[in-house]
């Protein structure tokens, strides 16, 4: 049976005479990879926030998990990500083990102490981001993409079913993007946790999300990924305004 995770009906939001996003319908289910794609300014970041909770809708209503968002408590559930993590620069005094292990505070609460397999759930968690042999490296030490990775592993240290990661790669060089990506591919294959990115780079992660909504202030298509890929043409024209053919190398172009 579904199990959403995430449902927005009918939502909007503005910042004060700025409307940023209008009649937003999504629903987000157990296991899911979505890749959230759209022009700069579209509403990527206010549609984040609203999921998260950070931000109020003006309109309509947010599901999280199947409850209200208002009346939702159980934040472990859900692991955050945003573009601005890997900003620690070499005098940072803190080891990626002590980065990581901090995400157990949203569990543990700020003045009680951590678990006693603390260190076993750091150990697994760096694992699963591939960043084992990094745990007593200070993380001011590490390059923006080796950063990233240990702050998904502190989103992952309290088991979250949902990963919000609003683009991830910014600072990374385009060699580490697609094994940064196919990262979290496993993450959401072999862990089953479902996945809300925020990105430009919708070639590169194009094999690995089951799903694609594009946003440009509404909601210009929301689906499941071979069906984004069917009808990629047509939407990016909706988006640019005039008419848009993709070119793809090693096979003739469908015509626009
Ligand atoms: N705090 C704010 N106050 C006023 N307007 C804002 C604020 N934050 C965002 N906006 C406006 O809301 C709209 C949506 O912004 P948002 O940051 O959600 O877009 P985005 O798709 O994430 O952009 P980008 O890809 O450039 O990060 C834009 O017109 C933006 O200028």
């Amino acid at each position: 049976m579904a199990e959403p995770l995430i449902e927005l009906e009918d939502v909007s939001y503005r910042y004060g005479d700025t409307s940023a996003l209008e009649q937003i319908f999504l629903t987000v289910e157990k296991g899911e990879f979505w890749a959230v794609i759209g022009p700069n300014g579209s509403g990527k970041s206010t549609l984040i926030k609203l999921i998260l909770g950070l931000i109020r809708p003006l309109s309509g209503q947010i599901r999280l998990f199947g409850q209200d968002s208002s009346d939702f408590r159980e934040k472990e559930k859900i692991g955050y990500v945003s573009q601005k993590s890997n900003a620690f620069n070499r005098a940072f005094p803190a080891t990626v083990r002590e980065v990581v292990r901090s995400g157990l505070v949203k569990k543990t609460g700020l003045f009680r102490r951590y678990p006693a397999d603390a260190n076993e759930k750091v150990d697994s968690a760096l694992a699963a981001v591939g960043m084992e042999d990094f745990t007593e490296r200070s993380i001011g030490d590490l390059s923006g993409g080796q950063q990233q990775r240990v702050f998904i592993a502190r989103a992952l240290i309290s088991d979250p079913e949902l990963l919000v990661l609003d683009e991830p790669t910014v600072g990374i060089d385009r060699k580490h993007m697609q094994s940064f990506y196919n990262m979290l591919g496993r993450l959401n294959r072999e862990k089953g946790i479902a996945i809300v990115l925020v990105t430009h780079d919708v070639d590169t992660v194009s094999e690995l999300v089951t799903h694609v909504a594009c946003v440009n202030r509404s909601i210009h298509f929301h689906g499941p990924h071979e069906e984004y890929s069917r009808q990629e043409d047509r939407i990016r024209s909706e988006w640019y305004g005039h008419a848009v053919r993709r070119v793809h190398h090693g096979r003739k172009a469908a015509d626009a």
